[in-house]
């Protein structure tokens, strides 16, 4: 269970998000909806611990019973994905994938074969030696979800993902990211600005603008 409790974030003390509060149960996909600029990518980086400096923020992040706001990210293990799917140029695409394996995960030729594995398990065979910039768009978001989930998170965070997608690889792309997501059964928060990324019967929470 992911819970947020009383978030309020401002820049100058003037609040930007205020009084934040919901839970999202394992397996389920919470849509967050607004107006550009009331503060949704903010608030993920404040989930992830990644609040830009010009912010301050009150409230609490709790996941799985355990406190996380109050640990660095890479003690929080909950994963983001953004709408640029970025992936290191430098890297081959299993090089990439590999980067985001738990350190749990020993040897080379392990790490490797997990890689192969997600990939397969995909449907992205094939896929490890290949150089980030000869992918489709399609073929990048879903190698950069992989990725994402690689890291093992226990929670996701989805920052418009779909948005650089044209309509059939945006559909395509949902369907491939509602998949893995039932499979993992971790809790999801999603950001969007179209209704129609909202999953069948999921939530939605509205954030208000507060003004200037
Ligand atoms: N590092 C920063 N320094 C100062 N202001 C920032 C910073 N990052 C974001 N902002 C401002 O904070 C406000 C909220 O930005 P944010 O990106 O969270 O909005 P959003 O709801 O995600 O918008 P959109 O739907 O357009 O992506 C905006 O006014 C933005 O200009």
């Amino acid at each position: 269970m992911l819970c947020v409790k009383d978030c309020t974030i401002a820049r100058a003390s003037r609040p930007l998000v205020e009084g934040m509060s919901f839970k999202v149960a394992p397996g389920e996909i919470l849509t967050l909806m607004g107006p550009s600029g009331v503060g949704k990518s903010t608030f993920l980086s404040w989930m992830i611990g990644a609040l830009p400096a010009e912010f301050s923020a009150t409230g609490e992040l709790w996941l799985n019973q355990q406190r996380r706001d109050t640990l660095p990210t890479e003690r929080r293990h909950i994963g983001i994905l953004f709408q640029d799917a970025l992936l290191f140029a430098h890297l081959n695409v299993g090089q990439n994938l590999a980067m985001a394996l738990p350190a749990a995960v020993k040897g080379r030729a392990s790490r490797q074969s997990h890689v192969e594995q997600a990939l397969a398990h995909a449907r992205l065979d094939n896929f490890s030696r290949r150089d980030p910039a000869t992918l489709s768009g399609g073929e990048r978001a879903r190698i950069s979800l992989l990725r994402a989930l690689l890291a093992k998170p226990e929670a996701l965070l989805l920052d418009e993902p779909f948005s650089r997608l044209d309509r059939p690889l945006r559909e395509q792309f949902r369907q491939f990211v509602w998949q893995q997501v039932a499979q993992l059964r971790i809790p999801v928060v999603l950001v969007t600005h179209d209704p129609q990324d909202i999953p069948t019967g999921g939530r939605v929470v509205t954030l208000p603008g507060l003004g200037d």
